[in-house]
């Protein structure tokens, strides 16, 4: 099956790189602006494939969305990164005429696609995906929780001093320094509760490098993350492609869950071959619920910068 990456930049080139090493799609199609870029980004990676053994074909072209044709998932990655000292918020204004323009070209060759949102700030251009582009609520995913739970099962390994392979975790609410929910109460070392481990100083440090892990990394990288965000979203498009059904915390369009509706968060949910099979609905302590509703707040007041 076909994978579509728009953003030939350092996460859509990650993401080819990952899907392709996985060897579970038939072909990843890269697009960019810039002229020759996704073409030789294609190259350099398909003269990869023989040393790291995969079959996929990966192609480039500038602007020619008919190549994209009959993908059965795009990933969205075109757009302008932050910079450090700056906000995902910020990149609001250059962003959302991108992103906005990139779903219209990809629903129109690619009626029946499935889009996962990766440009930022995140949960808003997944909820401007929902407004703009005609396509049905389970086929727009937000990633972020994806990424910011591997963060967080990063920092719980570091201060359990443990295999990372011990630990479980999941993040949700938004994708931004503030609005991000690590759920301590739910995180385990091979299913006990990580508070039995960690005292209260050790999970405030986890939660909050957590929380400002992306920027932690724009500001010594000078750009922000690609590796990371880019095995993110190939998780994300194998469990779709393979009909996995796993289950990833992802910014959805909510009707009522949690809480709050008209608005993209980050919620766990079943991620198949249908795009968005099923929300979960989780209990939260009453202090995450309250968290929550604040980072919804916050993301509302973003989306309505949108011209939508
Ligand atoms: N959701 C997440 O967890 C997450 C993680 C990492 C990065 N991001 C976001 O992803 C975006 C890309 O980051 P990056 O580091 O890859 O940036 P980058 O600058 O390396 O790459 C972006 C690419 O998009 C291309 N582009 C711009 N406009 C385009 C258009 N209209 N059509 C096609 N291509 C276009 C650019 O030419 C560039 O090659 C940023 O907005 C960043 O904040 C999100
Ligand atoms: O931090 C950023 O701006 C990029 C991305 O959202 C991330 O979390 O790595």
């Amino acid at each position: 099956m076909k994978v579509t990456v728009v953003g030939a930049g350092a996460v859509g080139a990650s993401c080819a790189e990952y899907i392709a090493m996985k060897n579970f799609a038939s072909e990843v199609v890269l697009v960019d602006i810039k002229e020759g870029f996704a073409e030789g980004k294609a190259m350099d990676l398909m003269q990869t494939a023989s040393l790291n053994g995969f079959d996929t074909k990966i192609t480039g072209t500038t602007g020619d969305y008919s190549k994209t044709a009959g993908s059965k998932v795009a990933v969205i990655t075109s757009g302008i990164p932050r910079k450090p000292g700056m906000t995902r918020e910020e990149l609001i204004g250059i962003n959302a005429g991108i992103v906005k323009e990139v779903a219209a070209n990809l629903v129109k060759h690619s009626p029946e696609v499935i889009i996962i949102v990766v440009s930022n700030p995140m949960d808003t251009m997944a909820y401007l995906v929902h407004k703009t582009s005609g396509l049905p609520k389970n086929k727009i995913i937000g990633m972020g929780g994806a990424l910011d739970s591997a963060r967080f099962k990063y920092r719980l390994a570091e201060a359990l001093e443990c295999p990372i392979s011990d630990v479980d975790g999941m993040v949700i609410a938004a994708h931004s320094d503030t609005g991000m929910l690590p759920l301590v109460s739910k995180a385990t070392r091979n299913g006990v509760p990580v508070t039995e481990f960690l005292n209260d100083e050790q999970i405030a440090f986890v939660t909050e490098e957590t929380k400002v892990g992306g920027a932690t990394l724009t500001k010594l990288l000078g750009t922000s993350a690609w590796y990371a965000p880019g095995a993110a979203v190939s998780v994300m498009v194998q469990s779709i492609l393979c009909d996995q059904k796993k289950m990833i915390p992802c910014s959805l369009l909510l009707d009522g869950e949690y809480g709050q509706s008209d608005i993209c968060l980050g919620v766990p949910a079943i991620i198949g071959a249908n795009g968005v099979e099923k929300i979960v609905d989780i209990t939260l302590t009453d202090a995450e619920k309250e968290k929550f509703a604040t980072a919804a707040k916050a993301v509302r007041e973003v989306n309505g910068d949108l011209k939508v």
